[in-house]
Order: structure tokens, then C-alpha cells, then sequence
């Protein structure tokens, strides 16, 4: 009874503490100040300022509003919520970026005040845009219309070693047929709280299948800096998304290794949980004209329904029977989740 009225008066109290008569001008200058701060701050820094005051608290929870409304920051075409009916964590904060990244390019960004702030204003360094990652004498295609197998499009003789895309360097624009991971995310999805699995990326509408989903974006590591990351997301016992994708080359014995690493910074397939059966989603390494790294895309494996949860296969190696639990449901579920030495 005493506790429940002490929680009352401090909660009025926390509420009138707000600006006195003739401060007018003052609240003003820490409302601008807030909008402008608040946006970068980490959900729990946030939480702890909505504390301090109500015209913070207000601010604090009109950032919480649109961060869970789109987990995007308005970089994709639709946005793409955050559904919790589990607890009470409105969203997941990481930075995004809808493609690779180098991972040094991106410290901050601002997420959920402005609504026509865009957030190309930090846009990350995008990998295709970098110098670092064209092939010296790369041959482009001249096309001036979209290309495809009547336009001799010189592109499309590189698929057979691959799927392989116009590139920066190209003639032909955005809108050409051979660009089809490059668009960005063109279909509603949304992302939704399992209290076994953690957050899970859902089709939001049907899904033809063959479809362009997404690509795996995020910080592009050198293989040591990706096993030290794996040592500490091991020690905090996060659930990271460190992705390690390795690529055999048809000439000669050679096998190229990637590291993507989406947990601090990446797109929505951060959140694409693991199947046993292999889930509804294709994985396919895709090139650019120009481009000496692939970048990991998804396609729909088969016609996916409305709601349905978006899932692949991690991999086939299991170290240990110690490796964290499995949930994914399907008939052939192995039980523990597949694991890898980084
Ligand atoms: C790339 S993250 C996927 C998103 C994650 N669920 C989240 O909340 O951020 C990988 C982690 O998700 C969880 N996860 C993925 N698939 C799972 C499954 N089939 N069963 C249980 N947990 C799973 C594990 O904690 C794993 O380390």
C-alpha cells in the first residue's frame, strides 16, 4: 500500500518537473538542443533521459515511436516495423545501411526525429562506390537501354561464372533488367518478437516465388578482426549476426572468404532466423561489372504467404552438442543450432 503511494508522488513529481513561469525561452533552447541530440542516442541513454524530464520524456517517446516504426530510418521504400506482442523491447537498435559497408566507414547516425531527415546525409561508404573494390581493367557495358540476351549486353556473358550484374561503371541506368539486387528492399516486411527465437524478419505481403528479398548487409572484415569480434560476442553471450561466407573459385584450388558482420551495423537480414529444412529464402553470391567482392543476396526458395517468417540455413557443421538450442520447428530440426570455428 505505502509503496504503491510512494511510487505515485514520485511519478507526479517526475512529471512537474518541468520549466518554471519565464523559463520559456530556456525550455525552448532544450527542446532544439534535444531534437537535434536525442536521435543518436542508444535505447538505453534514451531511457534514462526521458527520465529527467516531461518535455525529454515526450521527445524520448516520439524517437521510440518512429525507431519502431521502421527499422529502415527511411532507407528502403516501405517502411518496415517492429512487432513485439512478447515483452516490452519496442525495437532493436543497431546503424543501418541497405549494402556492404567498410567497417570503419560509419560511427553514428541519427534515428527517429526528423521524419524528412534521410539518412543519406551519413549515408555509408558504399562498397561498389569504393575504388578499393573494382578490378583494374574491369570491362563495362556500353548499353544505352536495358540489357538483356537480344542487346548483346557483354554483362551477361560473365554468368557463367555466376549470377552477375551491370555494374557503377556501366552505361545502362538504374532501371535496366540485370540490376535486379540493386533497388533495394521492394516488398513490405516487417520484423516480429519470438519469445524463443528473438526477433525474426516476416513477409508482410505474399511473395512470388524467385523474388529479389534482400542482400546480407553489413561491415566487411578482415578474417582476424571478425575472429576477435566473434571471441567477444561470445563473452557478452549477444546474439550476433556475423556472417562468414566461404566461396570456392572454379580456377584452381582456391576458396575466398567473407566476413560480414551486421551487428552493429546492417540491414533487416540481421534478423533472418535459421531453419534446418533450409527455410523459404535462396542464397546466391551476386557480382557487379566490376566488382571483385560478390554481395550475398536472397531470393524466395518457393511462393511465401503473407506473415510467413523468412528463414535459410546457417549451415551444415555442428562443433558441439553444446551449441545453442534450436527452435526453428521444421520435421528435420537437428536440435541445436549449426556452428562454425570463425
Ligand atoms: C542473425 S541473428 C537472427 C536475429 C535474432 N533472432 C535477433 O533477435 O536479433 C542469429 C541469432 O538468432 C537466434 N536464432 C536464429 N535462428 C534460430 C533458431 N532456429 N532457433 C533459435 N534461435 C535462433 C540465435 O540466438 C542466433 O544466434
Amino acid at each position: 500500500m505505502n509503496n504503491k503511494r510512494e511510487k505515485t508522488t514520485k511519478t507526479n513529481n517526475q512529471n512537474d518537473n518541468t520549466f518554471e513561469g519565464g523559463e520559456e525561452e530556456q525550455q525552448r533552447a532544450l527542446i532544439q538542443c534535444a531534437e537535434l541530440v536525442l536521435p543518436y542516442l542508444h535505447q538505453a541513454d534514451l531511457a534514462s533521459t526521458s527520465l529527467t524530464c516531461k518535455a525529454l520524456k515526450n521527445i524520448s517517446n516520439f524517437i521510440t515511436l518512429r525507431r519502431s516504426s521502421d527499422a529502415s530510418r527511411s532507407c528502403e521504400d516501405f517502411p518496415i516495423p517492429f512487432i513485439n506482442s512478447i515483452d516490452n523491447q519496442a525495437y532493436s537498435y543497431f546503424i543501418y545501411s541497405p549494402t556492404q559497408i567498410l567497417s570503419t566507414a560509419v560511427q553514428q547516425q541519427p534515428w527517429g526525429y526528423d521524419p524528412e531527415a534521410r539518412t543519406d546525409m551519413i549515408n555509408p561508404v558504399r562498397c561498389s562506390d569504393t575504388f578499393l573494390f573494382r578490378v583494374e581493367g574491369a570491362r563495362w557495358c556500353e548499353c544505352q537501354r536495358g540489357c538483356d540476351r537480344t542487346s548483346g549486353c557483354p554483362c551477361l556473358d560473365y554468368v557463367e561464372f555466376g549470377a552477375w550484374e551491370c555494374g557503377p561503371g556501366c552505361g545502362c541506368g538504374s532501371e535496366c533488367g540485370n540490376r535486379v539486387s540493386q533497388r533495394g528492399i521492394l516488398m513490405k516486411l516487417k520484423i516480429v518478437k519470438d519469445r524463443r527465437k528473438g526477433w525474426g524478419l516476416h513477409a508482410a505481403e505474399f511473395i512470388r516465388k524467385g523474388k529479389f528479398v534482400c542482400e546480407y548487409a553489413g561491415e566487411l572484415l578482415l578474417t582476424k578482426e571478425a575472429q576477435s569480434r566473434q571471441q567477444i560476442y561470445d563473452k557478452l553471450a549477444l546474439s550476433p549476426a556475423l556472417l562468414v561466407v566461404k566461396e570456392h573459385l572454379p580456377s584452381r584450388d582456391l576458396c575466398m572468404r567473407m566476413n560480414i558482420d551486421a551487428t552493429r551495423v546492417g540491414n533487416v537480414a540481421r534478423f533472418i532466423n535459421h531453419s534446418c529444412d533450409g527455410g523459404n529464402l535462396a542464397t546466391t553470391l551476386l557480382r557487379s561489372s566490376g566488382s571483385v567482392l560478390p554481395r550475398v543476396c536472397f531470393f524466395s526458395s518457393r511462393d511465401i504467404q503473407n506473415d510467413e517468417e523468412l528463414s535459410f540455413s546457417y549451415g551444415d557443421t555442428r562443433l558441439n552438442n553444446q551449441g545453442l538450442p534450436c527452435f526453428c520447428g521444421s520435421s528435420c530440426c537437428f536440435g541445436i543450432l549449426p556452428s562454425e570455428n570463425t
